[in-house]
């Protein structure tokens, strides 16, 4: 793969604002209403560019979170032989795929991008917002500006890997083939980003490598319109087959495949390390070592220090916390406060908090919405009524649930006295943020409790003034993040401007949206060629 012409200089996608009157703000309603007017819409699995339904045996009802029983698509999900069939579709594809210029590969997924910041913006955004519960805000920076982002920067990107040369030496002229690896990549996206399902597959392919590409049944509304925008940009069939199914049947197809790649998973925890045990089991089996490049969950931290500004405090953890109703991998979700701080915000905390709007998306006016599926809102009554019965705990703001129109969990506060409970150190991914009150003058010991109380390490954010405090906590949670915030809330990375990963149990951070993730999707040749070989054995020592 070669890139010898220049690609166009990445900027981030403007956020639109939809501001009542706004034009954009009335393409968007009129979509709305369309597709949530429409007949739910059959979603297919797509196989060598044809469409067709999953063989598997199981039906699966896209509905809106926020009204559950509104139906907006319908899978006839894809299983073991559809899985057969897409790695043959892939592998047929790989050759003429891995052959096609770069800079025709690039100006596909530039196209891509291009569709979605204009004439499927509206689309992409509504389909979002109802498939997955999103205010208009959050689909906006996600199905919208995070996934052109992350088409554009990612040529560019990929562009850069292909200029890093080696050096030459008198006689010799030595180079970098940026291959793709050998077989098929498996992408693997969760269901509260659209940006992540579309940047998963192609961030693959754009490298040359043929993809299978499951996205989460509850994301698949959307999923399927970016399968439509991709084949209206001009991917070849076969490239990224989309396989709208169960995990497991799919999964067991292809991690048994001798020409498995690669792994590029984005989901919880449990999940990727049950792929990658699978894999060892397997490995014996494979052409090669197929990469594994994994981010998953996190236990996202807010430390205040007595330093901190309390007004931009409360900001950070209102939204940290409840944006998207907690469903961000980055959510603020453990807070530790110290005593002469929470004396000045915790009125003020709760009464934000209370004043949330939670509703339908298609009303604008809301700050968030349901949850995605029943499987969440249950394991989060299940929380907030722990957290009820709990003496060490006390829920001051929200702590109410309501499954009667939609999958709605309130905004919620609880006050915890003991810091390793489980609310300090289990992802739930919903809207309940857990704070810990401090003594002052405990603020060393708790920057240890804050790297230790979980496994995870993804995002956190330190709040303080005094700079000597944020350097003690830069240095004390070194390892703690991978994403890192100074008096700021601990979400809302840009694709260019804070690549986004974490380790330990948060993955192995490879930085979705950078150069560092598309290394792993090529194997380097080094080819060295000698302008005028040799023509004798010996060396001057021997004369
Ligand atoms: N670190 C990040 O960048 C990041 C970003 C977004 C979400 N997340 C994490 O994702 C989780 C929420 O998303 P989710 O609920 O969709 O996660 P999930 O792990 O339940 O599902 C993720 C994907 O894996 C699939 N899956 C499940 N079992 C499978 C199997 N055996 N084989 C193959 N696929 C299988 C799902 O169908 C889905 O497509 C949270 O833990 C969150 O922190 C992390
Ligand atoms: N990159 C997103 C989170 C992605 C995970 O859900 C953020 O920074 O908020």
């Amino acid at each position: 793969m070669d890139a010898r012409t220049s690609v166009p200089q990445p900027v981030n996608e403007p956020v639109l604002g939809y501001a009542p009157g706004s034009p954009e703000r009335a393409e968007l309603e009129a979509r709305l209403a369309e597709l949530a007017g429409d007949a739910p819409v059959p979603i297919d699995a797509v196989i060598g560019g044809e469409h067709r339904p999953g063989t598997g045996e199981d039906t699966f009802d896209v509905t809106m979170p926020s009204d559950h029983a509104h139906v907006l698509g319908t899978v006839q999900q894809a299983g073991g032989a559809d899985a057969r069939a897409a790695i043959d579709a892939a592998l047929a594809a790989a050759p003429s795929w891995a052959a096609l210029p770069f800079d025709e590969k690039a100006a596909i997924f530039l196209r891509a991008a291009d569709l979605i910041a204009g004439p499927y913006r509206a689309t992409m955004n509504a389909a979002t917002m109802l498939g997955q519960g999103k205010t208009v805000q959050q689909a906006e920076i996600d199905s919208a500006c995070e996934l052109v982002d992350f088409l554009r920067f990612n040529v560019a990107y990929a562009q850069q890997i292909m200029s890093e040369q080696p050096a030459n030496s008198p006689g010799v002229w030595n180079r970098m083939e940026y291959r793709p690896l050998e077989g098929f990549v498996y992408a693997i996206t969760p269901f509260n980003f659209t940006a992540i399902a579309g940047n998963l597959p192609t961030s693959a392919a754009l490298m040359g490598n043929p993809v299978l590409w499951k996205p989460a049944l509850t994301q698949s509304f959307a999923a399927h319109f970016f399968a439509e925008v991709l084949e209206k940009a001009g991917l070849p069939a076969g490239v990224i087959n989309m396989l709208p199914g169960h995990g497991k049947e799919i999964s067991d197809v292809a991690l048994a495949d001798p020409h498995l790649a690669g792994i590029h998973f984005t989901g919880s925890t449990p999940v990727f390390q049950g792929l990658w045990k699978q894999v060892g089991t397997n490995i014996a089996g494979y052409r090669g070592y197929p990469r594994l490049v994994g981010e998953t969950g996190g236990k996202d931290f807010v430390l205040a220090h007595p330093s901190a500004d309390p007004e931009a405090l409360v900001t950070a953890l209102v939204r940290g916390a409840f944006e998207y109703s907690g469903q961000k991998c980055s959510a603020a979700s453990r807070a530790y406060i110290p005593t002469s701080i929470w004396a000045q915000i915790r009125d003020e905390l709760v009464r934000q908090t209370e004043a949330l709007a939670v509703g339908d998306v298609r009303d604008l006016a809301n700050f968030t919405s349901a949850v995605i599926d029943k499987r969440s809102f249950d394991k989060l009554a299940k929380v907030i009524d722990a957290c009820h019965a709990d003496e060490t705990m006390e829920v001051i703001a929200g702590g109410t649930y309501d499954d009667s129109t939609g999958w709605y969990v309130r905004p919620t506060v609880v006050v915890g006295t003991d810091p390793l409970s489980d609310i300090f150190c289990t992802e739930y991914f919903g809207p309940i943020l857990g704070v810990h009150v401090y003594d002052d003058g405990d603020f060393d010991d708790v920057i240890g409790l804050v790297d230790t109380a979980s496994p995870y390490a993804l995002t956190g954010s330190i709040f303080a003034t005094d700079r000597a405090v944020v350097q003690r906590a830069l240095d004390g949670l070194r390892f703690t993040a991978g994403n890192f915030y100074i008096n700021d809330k601990p979400t809302g990375a840009v694709v260019g401007q804070q690549p986004f990963g974490g380790a330990r149990a948060s993955g192995t951070n490879d930085k979705a949206g950078s150069m560092w993730n598309l290394i792993r999707w090529a194997s380097p040749r080094a080819i060295k060629e000698t302008l005028v070989p040799p023509t004798s054995t010996g060396y001057p020592h021997m004369q």
